[in-house]
């Protein structure tokens, strides 16, 4: 057993307690205390883009045992703006959720979302994707928004590098990546319980991810992203990527790949080291029809459920599959009824939950995991 303790993350400590298996020797299992309460590691983190969980309330999204939801910068600068939700109390009260939150920090969905954009070594210059007023998004201006929400786990702000990429793409994105993010580690405000994760990118290029590490970790954040990754590489190349990247980074601090996964992807990245997980999947999935169950993913539009009077899975705590049959599901989703969109979405969340905790016990009891979906 190898008790490695985390440093500081700010005022708190982040114990965890390693179990060196001999094929998962990297996976780990360790608790993240924060000034908006505790983290449990691997942790899945839904997805609350414009300051809400679609189609569930904060107390429903609690109940499936998330410990930290995300919110993003992009689209709350956009609507309501930062200035406006610091004036009604931050985020937390807005929203009316008291525990961690973690915001990214918007280059994402500058990239994705916004039309015209141009990007400079001061930020990115971009049109609303709303209105088409102008905005800048910079290391210093995406940090005090993130301020201004009042997240417990800030984001520095990055390139994310598209794939594919050359290695000489590959190369001046990673590097501006490190310019933004001393810029960012600049302009943290740092307080107890609150912190700043630095974000590596380097694309597929194991001398580039190597460099971006180095540079990062100069600046001393209290948890570190992968990123790049999910952007249409697959699993097999990220794997690849994921097999020496969680190294670069120190063993004692929080470990976040952003933007995955299905089950399968969380599985393989938590055997490689990594401690936290984000993504629309569950959430988006489930508002389409999609459930995940023990037996697989069920397309609940599926005629052959119209009359299937048995619940998704029978021992699920979920209200969905507590109160309701496949058949009751079955026909919500087809007429649209929003209600749908909220049983789907609750045991999505529920399911992704469960698996996370069996992955806890699995590594926390040195027992290997790699069969549970
Ligand atoms: C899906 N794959 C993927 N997502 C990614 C995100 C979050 C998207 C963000 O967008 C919202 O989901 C749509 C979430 O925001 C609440 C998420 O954090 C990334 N964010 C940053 N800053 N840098 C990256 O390199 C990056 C890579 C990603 N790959
Ligand atoms: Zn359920």
């Amino acid at each position: 057993e190898k008790e490695v303790s985390i440093t500081k993350f700010p005022a708190d400590e982040r114990k965890i307690i390693a179990k060196a298996h001999d094929k998962y020797k990297k996976a780990r299992a360790g608790i993240i205390n924060t000034r908006h309460g505790q983290i449990h590691t691997p942790a899945f983190m839904p997805v609350g883009t414009k300051g809400t969980v679609k189609a569930m309330l904060p107390e429903s999204v609690q109940t499936t045992g998330a410990d930290i939801i995300l919110g993003n910068t992009y689209h709350l600068m956009l609507q309501p703006g930062a200035k406006r939700v610091f004036k009604l109390g931050g985020l937390h009260k807005f929203m009316n959720w008291s525990k961690p939150l973690l915001t990214d920090s918007g280059g994402f969905q500058v990239m994705s979302l916004s039309k015209l954009r141009k990007i400079t070594e001061e930020g990115v210059i971009f049109n609303s994707h709303i209105d088409g007023s102008k905005f800048m998004l910079s290391p210093e201006s995406s940090t005090e928004i993130q301020y201004l929400l009042g997240s417990t786990i800030t984001m520095a702000f990055d390139e994310c590098t598209p794939y594919p990429s050359t290695y000489e793409q590959a190369k001046s994105s990673m590097e501006l990546t490190s310019r933004w993010a001393k810029r960012s580690r600049k302009a943290f405000y740092s307080r107890d319980g609150y912190g700043q994760f630095g974000i590596i990118q380097g694309s597929i290029y194991n001398d580039l991810r190597l460099k971006s590490a180095l540079d990062l970790i100069e600046l001393d954040f209290e948890g570190y992203a992968i990123g790049g990754l999910a952007v249409g590489e697959g699993q097999e190349l990220m794997f690849k990527v994921l097999d020496y990247a969680p190294d670069l980074l120190p063993i004692n601090k929080p470990r976040y790949l952003m933007g995955v996964g299905k089950p399968a992807d969380i599985i393989g990245a938590v055997q490689r080291g990594i401690d936290m997980f984000d993504c629309v999947i569950p959430t988006r999935s489930g508002r389409n029809g999609q459930a995940f169950t023990k037996y697989g993913v069920v397309n609940i539009r599926n005629s052959k459920y119209k009359e299937d009077n048995t619940p998704l899975e029978e021992d699920c705590l979920c209200p969905a599959c507590k109160n309701y049959t496949k058949a009751y599901l079955h026909y919500l989703v087809k007429v649209k009824e929003i209600l749908g969109a909220m049983l789907m979405t609750w045991h999505n969340l529920m399911y992704f939950q469960k698996l996370m905790l069996r992955i806890r016990e699995y590594i926390a009891q040195g027992k290997d995991f790699d069969f549970i979906s």
